[in-house]
Order: C-alpha cells, then structure tokens, then sequence
C-alpha cells in the first residue's frame, strides 16, 4: 500500500484487532499519511540514538521513539528530519518534543510527537534500540507494521 492511499478509519473498520493509540500526539510533518514497519528507540533527552539511527538506512521504515513524555528538550529538529528523507525512512513517532516546528511542516516526511520545545536533547547516545517499547495504551514491536495519519496511529499486533 502506498503512503497517501489508506485511512486509518477504514483499516480499522476492516480489523478491530488492530491496535489504536489514544495519546493524541499532533502531527508535525509535512508527510500527513505515512505507514511502514517499526524500529524502536526509548531514550529520555538524549537523542544520540535518534541521530545515529536517522542517519542509517531506513528502506521505508517508521522509527518510534519513547522519549518517555517529556517535553524538557527536543528529540529531533530539521536537520535531524532530513537526514531521515535522504535515508528513506518514512515517518518518525515521538513520544516526547521536537523543535523546528515550521521547518518540518514542509519536510516529505511523517512526524507526530506531542508537542515541541526549542531546547537541545543531550548527544551522549543513552538509550535503548529495537525493544518492545509501550505508551498511549500500544505495544510498538520492532518489525510490527505502523499506519498514521490524520485520525490516529494504527499497529499490528505482530
Ligand atoms: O540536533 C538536534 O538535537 C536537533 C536539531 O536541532 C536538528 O535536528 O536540527
């Protein structure tokens, strides 16, 4: 399925087995409907790990990142994000802030995080890659496949 020809609603309607994020995180890119499986990231203000793994090849994947809901420091910003294009990674879910509001708006990539703040996340690289990671009520598997857009976050179980 292409990126722009599902909607959640009716992925949903088709398979209420499918798993339903209620965290309303606001959707920042300028990629509005984005899908692809999941890589996994928690870290908290620390985005070494984000920026390492943006800058790897992402063959169409969506990496979601726990930032444990803090909104002290942002976890990516613009050029963060198009490092992620230009590594064909297809959207980026943060639980936690960015910055660089404006700029991702117009960037070809999927972003929705719960808010932004204009101060820098440490660079040390604490954090963990590809774990079962769970937030909003979802269990985010490395390898499950992803749906968002404008309506909500869509998961497979497995
Ligand atoms: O470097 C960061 O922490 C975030 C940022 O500003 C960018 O991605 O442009």
């Amino acid at each position: 399925m292409s990126d722009s020809d599902f909607s959640t609603c009716d992925l949903f309607d088709a398979d209420e087995q499918l798993q339903s994020l209620s965290l309303q995180l606001q959707n920042l890119g300028g990629k509005k409907k984005f899908t692809g499986p999941i890589r996994t990231i928690r870290c908290h203000r620390d985005n070494g790990l984000v920026k390492s793994t943006l800058n790897t090849p992402g063959a169409g994947h969506v990496l979601v990142v726990d930032g444990e809901g803090s909104l002290e420091s942002a976890l990516m910003g613009d050029m963060i994000a198009e490092a992620a294009i230009a590594n064909d990674w297809a959207g980026v879910v943060i639980n936690g802030a960015i910055r660089d509001r404006a700029a991702l708006a117009q960037l070809n990539l999927g972003v929705k995080a719960l808010g932004s703040n204009p101060r820098k996340s440490a660079k040390a690289g604490h954090g963990v890659f590809d774990i079962d990671i769970e937030f909003g009520g979802v269990n985010f598997r490395p390898g499950a496949t992803l749906w968002s857009d404008e309506d909500g976050i869509l998961v497979t179980n497995s």
